[in-house]
């Protein structure tokens, strides 16, 4: 794993009225890394997501992007350094096919005698589908299904591969498993083990310690809007990362049981 950090985040807080939905959270994840962020429900896991995606400011903390640091706060500024989020498979289109979903909104003109056609270019729009879903190993009938008839596991995979269309550095994911069957699982399961082979950083938002425990690298707790405690997978026992979850013991004495500090 490199050493520094393709993000880092320091102490940030994050307060929504009376409620103090972060405390000075620290939060780091490596190229080719998963991270899964765990916590009960309030615990603080989605607003950490969304300050990493730019959807909502910070009150106070530093955000370090490959060690420089850096102002998110806007959805754009973290997609144009390579922060890709993947929405729950509810943001694709049931109407259009494959191919229209991974290049919605970002679709290519078909170009021709020196100038643009007015039309979309429909065969290198396939051409690419069809490879970066050969390239994450996503299988489906063909690029030209249409994403209403694919299975649960097949639509969030679609919505994964959506978030590599930008070729991100990084891929946030909030529950991709949730609502899932166990061969879907699976599925979403490789294709994040295929991203942390690709080199980017994962972070992965579940309340399926199961899943956690097969897909991450480092479990990463947080309760009430703290981090509680942080484990290192192989090291780890389902009962510790569950006892920081639900505050059963102190935090420190967890951290010391696996050599990791919160
Ligand atoms: N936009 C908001 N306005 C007011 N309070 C908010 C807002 N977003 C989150 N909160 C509060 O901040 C705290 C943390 O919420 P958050 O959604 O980050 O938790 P979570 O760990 O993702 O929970 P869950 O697992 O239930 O999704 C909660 O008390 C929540 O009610």
């Amino acid at each position: 794993m490199s050493k520094t950090a393709l993000l880092s985040l320091r102490g940030i807080s994050k307060r929504f009225g009376a409620v103090q939905a972060l405390t000075k959270v620290d939060f780091e994840v490596h190229p080719g890394e998963v991270v899964a962020l765990v916590g009960d429900n309030g615990a603080g896991k989605s607003t950490l997501i969304k300050v990493i995606s730019g959807i909502i400011p910070i009150d106070e903390g530093e955000i370090l992007f490959e060690g420089k640091p850096v102002t998110l706060g806007m959805p754009q500024k973290s997609t144009s350094l390579g922060i890709a989020t993947v929405y729950q498979d509810l943001a694709l289109c049931d109407n259009l096919d494959v191919v229209g979903n991974l290049f919605l909104g970002r679709e290519l003109a078909a170009k021709g005698m020196g100038g643009l056609l007015g039309w979309l270019d429909e065969t290198t729009m396939e051409r690419q589908s069809a490879e970066l879903l050969q390239r994450l190993s996503v299988s489906i009938p063909s690029a030209r299904t249409q994403v209403a008839s694919l299975s649960g596991g097949q639509r969030q995979s679609i919505a994964v591969a959506r978030a590599m269309m930008g070729s991100p550095k990084m891929v946030l994911l909030d529950e991709p498993t949730a609502a899932l069957g166990v061969a879907q699982t699976r599925q979403v399961l490789d294709l994040i083990r295929r991203l942390r082979e690709q080199g980017l950083g994962v972070v992965v938002i579940s309340h399926n310690l199961a899943d956690v425990f097969s897909v991450a690298d480092r479990i990463i707790v947080m309760r009430l809007g703290r981090r509680v405690a942080t484990f290192d997978v192989k090291a780890a026992k389902e009962v510790e990362v569950v006892s920081a979850i639900t505050g059963a013991i102190p935090s420190g004495e967890r951290a010391q049981s696996v050599g990791v500090q919160p």
